[in-house]
């Protein structure tokens, strides 16, 4: 793990949060990103060496719809920037956490990514980000 990558922040609406984070920060976002696969809206402020992702669902089968739905607005997930994900789900594997995605997938920001499950990392969602080659 080289760093924290983001802090994903699950919000209702993506606009008013945007607002919200602007006068908390004292700065624009960077980007606003839809995550087809995700289900997911994102929006990303630099905050030095890390980022806040805010996340708004854009469907109802949305792991943000759920969250929202069963507890609230609020901290969803830590994500880390790995330098090689298959290498790190092999350790992590050995250390007995658990992989939701055994297939890196398409993440926000030209990311791999992968999760792993709250349940084996103390009720923390984690996220590990790998940087896409710039060719891919
Ligand atoms: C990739 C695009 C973007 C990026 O950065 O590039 C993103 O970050 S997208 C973020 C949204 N996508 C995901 O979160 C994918 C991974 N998440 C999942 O696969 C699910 O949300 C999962 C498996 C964590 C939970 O799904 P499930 O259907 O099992 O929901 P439950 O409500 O039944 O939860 C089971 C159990 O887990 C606890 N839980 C759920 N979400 C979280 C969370 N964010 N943080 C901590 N704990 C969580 C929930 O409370 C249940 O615990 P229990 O003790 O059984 O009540
Ligand atoms: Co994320």
């Amino acid at each position: 793990m080289r760093k924290i990558e983001h802090l994903g922040i699950a919000v209702k609406d993506l606009e008013k949060s945007n607002e919200l984070f602007k006068r908390l920060l004292g700065s624009e976002r960077y980007k606003e990103e839809m995550v087809e696969g995700e289900g997911v809206k994102t929006s990303f402020f630099q905050i030095g060496e890390t980022k806040i992702e805010l996340l708004e669902a854009t469907k109802e089968e949305s792991p943000i719809a759920k969250f929202i739905s069963k507890k609230s607005e609020g901290i969803h997930h830590i994500a880390f920037d790995v330098e090689d994900l298959e290498s790190e789900m092999k350790r992590l594997k050995a250390q007995g956490f658990e992989i939701l995605n055994e297939i890196p997938k398409e993440g926000a920001d030209n990311k791999l990514v992968v999760f792993l499950h709250p349940k084996t990392t103390n009720g923390v969602l984690v996220e590990l980000c790998q940087e896409k080659p710039i060719d891919a």
